[in-house]
């Protein structure tokens, strides 16, 4: 159950905005892969392009070689955490896995396993609007895995989370590549990266600066976040 992600040349353009200029990176199975640059960089596009939620201008994104919108259930192959805060308020965290686990015909036994990896069986029942910030984080990593989908798609996924819940995104994040699935996790955070990640993507200005592995970098400029400073110099992202 491996796939690889393929990006390649994607541009988009929100009106005066070129937020993605030819994006092309590869992400391989079986590690982490940082996905980092500046605010404003692309990074967010380019994964809503990836999960069919915004249509490049030009380019293509596939996972296992298929575009996202030719899965029949989407979530066994690809799981993404883009938006904590994308649920009924109303819904309880439990009810909001459950339709999520109906629409791809999973069995209900999948939400209790993910609820209960995510830390939330206490908190499964109340309602998801009452959660915080970090709760959302732990409930939308639940939903990610809900298909034990091969691909996983995480953007900022440590945002919110307590050290405790730090520490436990990093050692869980770890596991899942281990397990042979591809990682892409976009963050600001170059030490938790530089901890976890095997390989890094530095995008700027909708493009990939460098991609390289996290060994490399650390080995020519002492730290990924030295990398990243050295790198990004001179890049500004906002426009
Ligand atoms: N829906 C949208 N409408 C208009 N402009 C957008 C939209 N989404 C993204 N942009 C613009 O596209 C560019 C890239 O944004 P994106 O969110 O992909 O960057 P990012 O690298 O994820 O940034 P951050 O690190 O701040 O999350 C920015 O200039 C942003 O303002």
């Amino acid at each position: 159950m491996t796939a690889t992600i393929e990006v390649n040349g994607l541009r988009k353009r929100y009106g005066a905005a070129l937020a993605l200029d030819g994006m092309t990176f590869v992400v391989r199975p079986g590690r982490v892969t940082g996905f980092v640059g500046p605010n404003g960089a692309g990074k967010s596009t380019t994964l809503r392009v990836i999960t069919g939620l915004d249509r490049p201008d030009a380019g293509t994104a596939t996972v296992g070689g298929r575009a996202y919108a030719s899965f029949a259930t989407p979530m066994r192959h690809v799981g993404a955490l883009l938006d904590p805060h994308a649920l009924h308020p109303l819904r309880t965290g439990r009810n909001h896995l459950m339709w999520l686990a109906r629409s791809q015909d999973l069995p209900a036994a999948r939400v209790d396993e993910v609820l209960d990896l995510a830390g939330l069986t206490g908190v499964g029942r109340r309602p998801a609007g009452g959660y915080s910030l970090g709760m959302r984080q732990r409930l939308g990593l639940a939903a990610a895995l809900l298909g034990d989908p091969p691909v996983l798609l995480l953007d900022e996924p440590f945002n919110g989370l307590d050290p405790a819940g730090i520490v436990w995104m990093r050692d869980l994040l770890r596991e899942l590549a281990g397990q042979g699935r591809a990682v892409l996790v976009s963050s600001h955070l170059m030490s938790e990266l530089q901890d976890i990640a095997g390989h890094v993507i530095v995008a700027g200005h909708g493009r990939v600066i460098v991609a390289a592995d996290v060994d490399d970098l650390v080995g020519e400029y002492t730290s990924l976040e030295a990398a990243y400073l050295s790198l990004t110099a001179g890049v500004g992202g906002i426009r």
